[in-house]
């Protein structure tokens, strides 16, 4: 079959964009995702975003989010800036706010001044089944407002802060970003059984209390450029470890994310701002075979 698509990036983290309204990719099979997302045999992309009509009455769109794996998963940050960036150059919609179903939640999109895009990412799920993330037999410590888990694997055990942004991540403070070994423990975190549906594994620098240098070894694609809900959990974890303030500037290979969490004036409830770049790189239209 042959699909029309749109390559984006949120700050290097790229994306293939397909308008499922307008073209019908009801049958897709998971070998067909990932050969889209390939990079050798395929257009290449970290993620896929496939944007079809809502199944619930408050939203305007719904978007799904497949990974480089073929995996389909619940949140995307840099990608929820894409989709709006999308939906306005293809004037699918003429909305200043965009109401768009993703899983199981409900965001709303905003765009800024300067080209950057604003989303509501909700509040953090701290709530640790829901997370998920079973700690039965590792060794905790309370640091401030939440608690850090032991995770030991092959490669060393790494405190670590379980945090959901409607996707599971694992961050930890690390002193010298350039020298973490993310690519050898990214993959052990990512898979480590306390963490059922696997896990993003996010490694932060501390530079000062409102900025962080952050590498996101993403479940189901790898390292990235950049991650969004990444940012907002690592943030999300560094406030409530006593260690950074709202408005945290989030430094990532690809580009500067804004992260604001008003968790000392509304708690752990208290929506996840993020503001951030988006950009369309090319158009296309590729023929998929059938697999
Ligand atoms: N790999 C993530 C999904 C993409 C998230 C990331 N690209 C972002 O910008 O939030 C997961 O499996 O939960």
């Amino acid at each position: 079959m042959e699909l029309h698509f749109t390559k984006m990036h949120g700050a290097g983290n790229d994306f293939i964009v397909i308008d499922g309204i307008h073209q019908d990719l009801s049958n897709m099979s998971r070998a067909q995702w990932r050969y889209l997302a390939d990079r050798q045999f395929g257009i290449g992309a970290d993620q896929i975003l496939l944007i079809e009509k809502p199944t619930r009455p408050d939203a305007e769109f719904k978007y799904r989010i497949i990974n480089h794996d073929g995996s389909e998963v619940e949140q995307c940050g840099n990608g929820s800036r894409c989709f709006v960036r999308f939906v306005r150059e293809k004037n699918l919609t003429d909305k200043k706010q965009i109401s768009v179903e993703v899983a199981h939640t409900l965001l709303v999109l905003s765009e800024k001044d300067h080209g950057l895009v604003e989303v509501n990412m909700g509040a953090p799920v701290l709530d640790l089944p829901l997370i998920p993330f079973h700690p039965s037999g590792l060794e905790s410590r309370v640091t401030a407002d939440t608690i850090n888990y032991l995770l030991p694997t092959k490669e060393g055990s790494f405190w670590v802060t379980p945090v959901s942004m409607g996707n599971p991540h694992a961050v930890q403070i690390v002193d010298a970003l350039d020298k973490a070994p993310v690519l050898l423990t990214g993959p052990l975190i990512e898979h480590h059984p306390s963490f059922p549906a696997r896990v993003n594994a996010g490694f932060m620098q501390i530079i000062d209390r409102n900025t962080i240098h952050l590498r996101v070894f993403e479940r189901g694609s790898g390292e990235t450029l950049s991650c969004g809900t990444g940012a907002c959990a690592a943030v999300v974890a560094g406030i409530l470890q006593g260690v950074l303030d709202s408005p945290v500037s989030v430094h990532t290979k690809g580009g500067e994310l804004l992260i604001e969490w008003q968790y000392a004036n509304d708690g752990k409830n208290a929506s996840v701002m993020m503001t951030g770049p988006a950009e369309t790189v090319f158009e296309g239209k590729i023929s998929v075979p059938d697999l």
